[in-house]
Formats: structure tokens, C-alpha cells, sequence
């Protein structure tokens, strides 16, 4: 997925700037990180390229389409091209890895068996297969963030955007944690990660955009 921001800005009901004229052009398949301080904009800007929210200035064009033509019939589509990992992976307590896995599946309106099929190749992909019947609970916190990326590519989106993914995690299962989305971006997928880790980011050399109160500030260079 290719997306393109033009002069982007996000101004809440609340009169709160979230970003003010962001431009930038991400290319099919390409992986870059999004740094800056708590409350920069970076997780408004992720909001936005799902449709979470609505930018109330400039264009974000994905693969060329402006989103606000998108007709509401068209958002729940748009939204499984796009696939997301937050930091406290939100995983339901009461199924298994195997069902949190399923979810989005279940609300597209999948068959049983094509479910199945699919939520074993993510586990596999993210190296969970023996853990489906698990309870998330009964996993380690490096495990859960992979339970919660195979139910983000699940749906083999075309984009996968990841808030902070490695908050609460060491260095050394941070590193495989992006590994991981490195692998994804491999094979074509467009992946935005989101860190305030910059010693992380720096190792990983691959283009990092700035966002600083707002504004993009740096965009390119190595953190
Ligand atoms: N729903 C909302 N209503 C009003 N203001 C908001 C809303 N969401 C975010 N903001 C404000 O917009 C600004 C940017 O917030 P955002 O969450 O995008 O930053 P962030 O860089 O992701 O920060 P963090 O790393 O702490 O998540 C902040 O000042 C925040 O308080």
C-alpha cells in the first residue's frame, strides 16, 4: 500500500492541535518508523491512515485514492488492508490465542475451515503454532505482542501499522519484535512502527520520520 499525506493537520473537537501541514510519501512496500515525544501526534496519525479519525486539513491518499472519498461502505474495506499492533495488545482474556487470532476473520464472515487455515499460518508466521490452544494469560509478554501481530496480519494486510509494539518489552525480545515486522515488510508489506525507542529505531537503519508537537520535523535520515 502506497500513502501519500499532504499538509495534513488534526485539530480535535477539544481545540487540541494534534498535527499541524504533515507531508510525507511512503512507497508500496517500503518500512520507516515514526518517533517523537509523548503526545507528538504520532498515535493521531496512525488514526488517521485507519479511518479511526477524520484529518481536518490537507489529503492522505492511499494508492492514489483521496480517503475522503471513500464512501462509508468502503471504510470497513479500507480497514482490512490495514493491519495494527498497539502496545498492551489488547487480547481478549476469556478466549484462546488460537480464537483471539481469529477475530478479525470472524467479523469479515469467514468460513470455519479458511479461518483455521489462516490463523495457523499467522501463528506459524509469528512462531506461536504449538501455543493455539493457550490462554494469553499462560503466556510470556514477548509471546502475547506475537499473538497480538498474527491477529494483525491475519488478514494479510497491505499495510501494518504498529503503536508502539515493544513498550513494555526487554531489548532483546524488542529486537525480535521488529525482526518480525522486518519479515513482513519482506514480502512486500508497507509496515509504519511507532517507537520512542530511538536507540532500537537507530539499529534497525531504515528511514525514521520526526514528529515534534505536531509538525514533522525530520524525515529520512537514520535516528
Ligand atoms: N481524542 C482526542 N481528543 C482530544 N485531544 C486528543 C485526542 N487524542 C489525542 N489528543 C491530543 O493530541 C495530541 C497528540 O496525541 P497523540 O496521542 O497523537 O500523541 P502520541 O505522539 O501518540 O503520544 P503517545 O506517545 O503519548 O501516545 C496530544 O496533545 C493529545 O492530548
Amino acid at each position: 500500500m502506497e500513502i501519500e499525506f499532504q499538509r495534513v493537520g488534526k485539530k480535535y473537537e477539544s481545540g487540541q492541535e494534534a498535527l499541524s501541514q504533515v507531508s510525507f510519501h511512503l512507497q508500496q512496500g517500503e518500512m520507516a518508523f515514526l518517533t517523537g515525544h509523548s503526545g507528538a501526534g504520532k498515535s493521531t496519525l496512525m488514526k488517521l491512515m485507519m479511518m479511526i479519525e477524520r484529518q481536518t486539513s490537507g489529503q492522505i491518499l492511499v494508492d492514489g485514492v483521496d480517503l475522503r472519498t471513500l464512501s462509508r461502505r468502503a471504510i470497513p474495506h479500507h480497514r482490512r488492508r490495514v493491519g495494527v499492533v498497539f502496545q498492551n495488545h489488547q487480547l481478549l482474556l476469556d478466549r484462546s490465542v488460537f480464537h483471539n487470532v481469529a477475530l478479525p476473520l470472524q467479523v469479515s464472515g469467514a468460513d470455519s475451515q479458511q479461518i483455521a487455515k489462516r490463523v495457523r499460518a499467522a501463528l506459524d508466521k509469528v512462531g506461536l503454532l504449538d501455543k493455539e490452544k493457550y490462554n494469553p494469560m499462560a503466556l510470556s509478554g514477548g509471546e502475547q505482542q506475537r499473538v497480538g501481530i498474527a491477529r494483525a496480519v491475519v488478514n494479510k494486510p497491505q499495510l501494518l501499522l504498529a503503536d508502539e509494539p515493544t513498550g513494555n518489552l526487554d531489548p532483546k525480545l524488542s529486537a525480535e519484535i521488529m525482526n518480525l515486522f522486518q519479515e513482513f515488510n519482506r514480502v512486500g508489506v508497507t509496515v509504519l512502527v511507532a517507537s520512542h525507542d530511538l536507540a532500537l529505531v537507530a539499529r534497525m537503519r531504515h528511514r525514521v520520520l520526526t514528529l515534534s508537537q505536531g509538525r514533522m520535523v525530520n524525515d529520512g535520515g537514520f535516528a
